[in-house]
């Protein structure tokens, strides 16, 4: 689904994704000093490690409080933790840069919240459901959002740069700094998503595919690379609390449930949704 009209300014957008680069223009040297330490930390830089993921990203943990109320205390840890000594770090060569994108990803991950509520608001009305009830029943007030963003690595001569997977979460809303890349799987051919500047393209994650019993699918993606010019992807996952489990909806389910279901219904690329519940 590609979404025009969103609210966020274009100028707004376009400065989220020049500080995104600005990121990776840092040292390799510069970046390892935000490779994750520690649970809560916010903004973390990393490589993929799976094979033939070529990316190298950014991710913010914009939840407000990695906060698990179900659980031990010791489960719970607050932002604010003086145990967690790596949390807002800055780097001494580059004092402003990774604080400063943290708070403008935050800042864009807070405009996009609404949107994806409104989304997810539509979907549980066209399910016969009330408004609220993905809100409510996925705890969506202490939701976990990420932010992924990457430039492609030197491709080899593997033009893949992320291979076909589904996300987990419930709604992806995504922008990148260049037209071209994403491809979307339909009918088990690929299709290129072109996306009009400025506009977002949302798509649904596994999580949502699993509360809807089947009825709203996780959209099977991957990424080509590109040479020539760096392309910076920005998905959002909006997520679940950390403390919410997703499962069908009762009001949905029909013929057991819908975890049975995909298991003895393996296709490829589906691996987050043919493990079994978590
Ligand atoms: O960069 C993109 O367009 C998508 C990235 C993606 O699919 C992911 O990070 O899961
Ligand atoms: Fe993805």
């Amino acid at each position: 689904m590609e979404l025009v009209n969103h609210g966020v300014p274009e100028s707004f957008i376009k400065e989220v994704l020049e500080r995104c680069s600005e990121f990776f223009d840092l040292t390799e040297k510069e970046k390892i000093e935000y490779e994750p330490k520690c649970l809560t930390d916010k903004i973390r830089w990393s490589k993929g490690s799976k094979p033939g993921d070529q990316r190298e990203f950014l991710k913010l943990i914009s939840h407000p409080e990695f906060h698990r109320p179900a659980k031990p205390a010791a489960f719970s840890i607050k932002h604010s933790d003086p145990t967690c000594a790596s949390i807002n770090v800055t780097n001494k060569n580059n004092p402003i840069l990774p604080q400063f994108t943290s708070d403008i990803l935050q800042e864009y991950c807070n405009r996009r919240r609404e949107v994806a509520l409104e989304i997810l608001r539509g979907i549980s009305r066209s399910l016969g459901l009330e408004d609220c009830y993905i809100e409510n029943a996925m705890r969506l007030k202490s939701g976990f959002d990420a932010v992924n963003s990457y430039p492609p690595c030197l491709l080899s001569n593997n033009p893949i740069g992320l291979p076909s997977h589904s996300d987990p979460s419930l709604l992806i809303l995504l922008i990148q700094s260049v037209d071209g890349g994403l491809q979307l799987q339909r009918d088990g051919k690929w299709v290129s998503a072109n996306i009009a500047p400025n506009s977002v393209v949302a798509h649904i994650g596994d999580h949502l595919e699993i509360l809807t019993n089947g009825k709203y699918k996780s959209a099977v993606h991957r990424v080509i690379g590109n040479n020539s010019v760096r392309r910076i992807g920005l998905p959002i996952a909006f997520g679940l609390s950390l403390d919410a489990l997703a499962s069908s909806a009762p009001e949905l389910t029909y013929e057991g449930t819908y975890w049975e279901a995909t298991q003895c219904n393996m296709t490829e690329g589906r691996t987050k949704l043919n493990t079994g519940p978590p």
